[in-house]
């Protein structure tokens, strides 16, 4: 803007030079012509007083006769006529001059007033180059006019001459400019263009990926929902209660003496199926629904009870049972170890898995309790240390058998759950490991989804029970206190299996109040509750008896039809003899 505005002040004072030029000629002319007109009169005069004779000499240098009047009128009247001719010829030139001078300004001012008529001509005046502005100088027009004229005039055409190159140059800039942002403006809107129709080809796909995302989550929910369906039919027909059996690995803790031998008493030869051949005379052979050798871990006995976890979620209450003599792994199948996650672990990562997946429809709210039931009374196994243990009590409450007063702890994740239970483990070790192995150690799990729409609720919990070992009495040494410890044990072991029996086969009553154990499990064993029991078996021979009963307290819980199937010893007797045992 400022080059722009110097300019026009440039052009403008030329201009007004120019015109003070013009002016100072006119008057020059204006005088010419009074002397003209001066020497005319005069010559007429002298040619009246010397009569026609003389009019040849009208013919003398006009400049002659000029200085002859300059040397104050000394000259003869003889050299007028060539002054005159003189005159007449320099007023002749300075009119030419004069007449190139106007056209000259004429033209100037005609393109000032274009340009600045312009606007989009001025505006490109900004984008010249430095170069194009060092072509127009400033136009110096001499202070005085009276120089000579023709410097001056001659100053002037080149400082015209310069203004119309730049203004040239001004032009075709600005052409330039209006043609670049003509092609910049095309070029952008056709990379605006591009760039929508990008974008709603993005927000079609983008539709169209929401569309089969949903369509998936429909089917993904259908197929769990068919899935489940099965899973319960399954159950149904398995029965409302499941027998595994787990068979541990030999430990070197396991006696091996020269009575006795070093192989083990049980085979698999199938998944279903385990043969107790405690000596060369004897093969028993046991179906259950799954036997687990001791190659196996921990994951494939969660996967016989992926299904009733997942039942939990769907308002079922659900009980587990971990059976068998001390040392044959239950608290290892249920709890684990470091590193090597039991059952209770893995249901509640399952749990903790449904929680989220189901996340957007359903709150799913996980809870949990300990307890341990000891010589028929139960303690709180979540209480803080310095709490003192409450009298507690099983009760009917509205949503099923309740321990009113007990510990629930909720738990939002793994990280909860582990420390909880191993607060559970570290009470019940307490009273130190022979009392532990006399106890019932009872985690339950409870499961309450909210739907987030419908605000509909369901609740189911799992029961985890570590039973005491179900070894008989003389296998210790026996005080008092220890008898009475394993006289409880050992009824509220009988009891269970009685109660087991009398779900199986539909009887009418059931004596699930025997045994506060019994009891604390009424509304999650049989009916419309699910149930598994887990018997844990040691391999090694000396633990043959035990094992025995064991195999004998899961006949008990299977089906009638899916007891025994050969062997030297009948079914029959097998099943009063293990009744027999588990009640010395
Ligand atoms: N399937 C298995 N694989 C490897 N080790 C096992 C297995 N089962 C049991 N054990 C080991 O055998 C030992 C005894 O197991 P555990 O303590 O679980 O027996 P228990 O039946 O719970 O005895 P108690 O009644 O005294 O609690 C433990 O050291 C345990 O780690």
């Amino acid at each position: 803007m400022a080059t722009q505005a110097a300019q026009a002040s440039t052009i403008a004072v030329a201009t007004g030079h120019l015109k003070a030029i013009e002016g100072h000629l006119a008057q020059q002319v204006a005088t010419a012509l009074a002397n003209l007109d001066h020497l005319k009169e005069h010559k007429h005069l002298i040619l009246k007083s010397q009569g026609g004779s003389h009019l040849h000499a009208a013919g003398t240098p006009l400049t002659a006769i000029h200085n002859k009047e300059n040397q104050e009128g000394t000259d003869g009247p003889e050299d007028l006529p060539s002054k005159l001719a003189a005159l007449e010829k320099a007023l002749v030139d300075r009119d030419l001059l004069l007449l190139r001078q106007n056209e000259d300004i004429a033209s100037l001012e005609d393109q000032l007033a274009r340009a600045q008529l312009n606007p989009a001509r001025r505006d490109s005046a900004n984008q010249r180059t430095a170069t194009e502005r060092d072509l127009i100088p400033a136009v110096n027009v001499p202070a005085n006019l009276d120089a000579p004229m023709p410097a001056t005039m001659e100053l002037a055409r080149d400082q015209i001459v310069l203004l119309r190159k730049a203004l040239q140059n001004s032009q075709d800039d600005t052409r330039q400019a209006e043609n670049s942002r003509i092609e910049s403006e095309a070029a952008l809107q056709s990379a605006v263009k591009e760039l929508q129709s990008e974008l709603t080809e993005q927000q079609q796909m983008w539709w169209r990926l929401e569309a089969d995302c949903r369509n998936l989550q429909n089917l993904l929910a259908q197929a769990n929902h068919e899935k489940r369906m099965l899973i319960n039919q399954l159950l149904d027909l398995k029965g409302s209660i499941r027998v595994i059996c787990r068979v541990r690995p030999m430990m070197s803790s396991d006696a091996l003496t020269a009575a006795t031998s070093s192989s083990s008493i049980l085979e698999i030869p199938s998944p279903d199926t385990v043969i107790l051949a405690p000596d060369r005379t004897e093969r028993i052979v046991y179906d259950f629904d799954r036997v687990i050798g001791p190659s196996e871990g921990q994951e494939e006995v969660f996967n016989e009870a992926k299904g009733l976890v997942d039942s939990v979620a769907e308002g079922y209450n659900v009980c587990m049972l971990f059976f068998g003599p001390t040392g044959s792994g239950k608290t290892y199948t249920m709890a684990g170890r470091p590193g090597d996650l039991g059952m209770a672990a893995n249901a509640l990562a399952h749990l903790f898995r449904l929680a989220r997946e189901v996340d957007s429809k359903q709150q799913v709210r996980v809870s949990a309790s300990i307890l341990e039931i000891h010589n028929e009374q139960i303690n709180d196994l979540l209480l803080a240390q310095n709490q003192q243990q409450p009298k507690l009590e099983i009760k009917e409450g509205s949503a099923g058998v309740e321990v009113p007063g007990l510990t629930i702890k909720p738990m939002a994740g793994m990280q909860e759950a582990e420390a909880i239970m191993q607060r559970g483990r570290a009470a019940r070790g307490r009273g130190g490991p022979e009392e532990a192995t006399r106890s019932h150690l009872v985690l339950t799990i409870y499961v309450t989804c909210t739907h987030r729409s419908t605000e509909a609720t369901s609740s189911g919990k799992l029961h985890l029970v570590d039973l005491a070992g179900s070894e008989r009495l003389a296998k210790g040494a026996v005080t008092s206190e220890r008898t009475k410890e394993v006289q409880a044990v050992h009824k509220s072991l009988t009891v269970l299996g009685d109660v087991i029996q009398a779900i199986q086969q539909k009887s009418s009553h059931v004596p699930f109040r025997n045994s506060k154990l019994t009891r604390l499990l009424e509304d999650s064993i049989g009916f419309n509750s699910r149930t598994m029991v887990v018997l844990t078996c040691s391999p090694a021979s000396e633990d043959a008896s035990e094992t025995r009963s064991t195999l004998e307290f899961g006949l008990k819980a299977r089906k009638p039809e899916g007891l025994t199937r050969q062997g030297s010893t009948s079914p029959k007797r097998h099943f009063l003899k293990a009744l027999r045992s588990t009640n010395e």
